[in-house]
């Protein structure tokens, strides 16, 4: 049979671009790639991008801070212009978004700027109902936020709205307290609106180390979050131009803007996948096996949409890999095991690979090697801020099983402490590198004695 394209891709996001341009570009196939809304996807257009550029725009209070205690009589953060950042915003997301599509061009991509949905599984419908035909698709579609269902829920808004906004909320509330919560919150609070974090458990950034997360809760505190430990939403209802909150203990609060930072789900929906066959998982993920094929063989899936780890360069490695297999004749899979990820906190980032310590003594014995110390460039300007460094050792094999990096830059740190850890370096491969002083890293190097171990069970 002859097809309309070897590839057609469905989802101009982290995994898609990645797959097609390699694809068309690398190995010579004939790819079409359909996006609904801007390229890029979510990373760039309401995700890392804009995100980590907020967090940049709200370091300057702790800055400023941070230059009167070393003499800066008059250092001030002055007044955020939200409207200056927004336009600046608006125009990198502009040229980025440009970007890609150039690069999808070059290499050769048709692109649809249109919705695609199953027809079968060799061909896919775009929005004005032209059918194309393809030896291969990929679902690239990635996830959406998800509202908890409660009365009034149409009322908060999501994490792509902080992009949109015309005007900074003065008081604005959070629900959740995964990444996107504890960023937002970091966020909002730095650009000075007051800003409530609730979340239904006892410490933010569940599923990360303890230890980093109680000092990313205790963090939240000191910046002037007001955290809300162990409350969850009942419902919102409209007062005036205001949103009132009511919570499960039976407090109410009211606020300029409430978000919901209460997870992802992939995006599945309205896909015609009930004219494929394709199976998905329990929690609603297009299921694939370690090749990103899902249970219709013409059919692959990566990213968000697999539910597997959402992350952006987790997306981008497995659409190359699938790629590189199918059309490359290089057959590639992805290691989901021993992935690296850093939450955007100031002034202190969260920045961690491996086991967490409650994971690594769960399987025993492990050695604790952890430093929790006041970093030279904050103390001197008077902050109490605390950095930790953790790394976990397997004493019978000395192989280091996790890293947690809780200070300033904690994100480009594991991204250098990831090359080790990965290729299995042991406690004594860390020992035998020099330190570099006076850093911070220096510590990851020189943590000498056992600060605790964890038998086995
Ligand atoms: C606020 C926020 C901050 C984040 N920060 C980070 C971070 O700092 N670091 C990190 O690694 N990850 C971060 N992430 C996660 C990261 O953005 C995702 O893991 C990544 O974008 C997933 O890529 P993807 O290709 O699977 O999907 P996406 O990037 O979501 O792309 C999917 C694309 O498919 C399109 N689409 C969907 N259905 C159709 C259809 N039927 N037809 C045509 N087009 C369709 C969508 O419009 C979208 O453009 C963040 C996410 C959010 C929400
Ligand atoms: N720095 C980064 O790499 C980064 C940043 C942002 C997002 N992301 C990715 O995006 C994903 C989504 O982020 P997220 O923060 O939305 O999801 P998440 O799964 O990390 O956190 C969701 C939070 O909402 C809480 N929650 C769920 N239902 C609730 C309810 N009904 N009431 C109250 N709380 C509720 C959960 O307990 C959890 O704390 C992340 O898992 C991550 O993969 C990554």
């Amino acid at each position: 049979m002859n097809f309309d394209f070897d590839l057609f891709v469905i989802g101009g996001g982290s995994g898609g671009v990645r797959a097609a341009r390699i694809a068309a570009g690398q190995h010579g196939a004939k790819v079409g790639l359909a996006e609904e809304s801007r390229m890029g996807g979510t990373c760039v257009i309401r995700g890392c991008v804009p995100k980590k550029l907020m967090i940049f725009a709200s370091e300057a209070t702790q800055k400023a801070a941070e230059m009167r205690g070393y003499g800066w009589q008059e250092a001030d953060r002055g007044a955020f212009d939200w409207q200056v950042f927004h336009g600046k915003l608006d125009a990198e997301l502009n040229r980025l978004e440009a970007a890609y599509t150039s690069g999808q061009v070059k290499a050769g991509v048709e692109l649809f700027h249109q919705r695609a949905k199953f027809a079968d599984h060799h061909i896919v419908e775009l929005a004005d109902g032209t059918r194309k035909t393809a030896k291969h698709i990929l679902i690239a579609t990635g996830g959406r936020p998800v509202k908890p269902d409660i009365p009034g829920a149409e009322l908060g808004l999501i994490s792509d709205d902080l992009f949109l906004l015309d005007q900074l909320p003065g008081r604005a509330l959070l629900i959740g307290g995964g990444f996107i919560a504890c960023e937002f919150a970091t966020i909002l609070n730095g650009l000075g609106v007051d800003t409530v974090l609730a979340y239904r458990g006892d410490a933010v950034l569940r599923g990360f180390d303890r230890e980093a997360r109680d000092m990313a809760s205790a963090q939240l505190r000191d910046i002037g979050v007001d955290l809300r430990l162990g409350l969850s939403p009942a419902g919102l209802e409209k007062s005036g131009n205001r949103v009132t909150a009511r919570f499960d203990d039976g407090s109410k609060d009211d606020f300029d803007a409430v978000f919901f930072a209460t997870g992802r789900a992939p995006y599945t929906w309205d896909l015609g996948l009930e004219n494929t066959g394709i199976r998905l998982t329990k929690s609603g993920a297009i299921e694939v096996d370690e090749w990103s094929q899902t249970s219709v063989p013409s059919i692959f899936a990566v990213g968000d949409v697999t539910d597997r780890v959402n992350l952006t360069p987790v997306a981008i490695r497995e659409g190359h890999s699938f790629v590189d297999t199918v059309f490359g004749d290089n057959p590639r899979r992805v290691n989901h095991d021993l992935v690296a990820s850093a939450v955007y906190l100031r002034p202190h980032e969260l920045g961690t690979i491996g086991l967490t310590e409650e994971q690594a003594a769960e399987r025993g014995p492990v050695d604790v090697y952890a430093a929790v110390f006041r970093p030279m460039r904050s103390m001197f300007a008077g902050s109490d801020a605390r950095m930790m460094m953790k790394l976990l050792v397997d004493p019978d094999s000395d192989k280091v099983l996790g890293c947690h990096i809780f200070g300033p830059d904690a994100g480009e740190m594991i991204q250098l402490a990831a090359i080790p850890v990965t290729m299995g370096a042991t406690k004594a491969d860390f020992d035998a590198a020099m330190a570099v002083h006076p850093t911070a890293a220096e510590e990851l190097v020189t943590m000498r004695s056992v600060t605790r171990r964890h038998p086995a069970e």
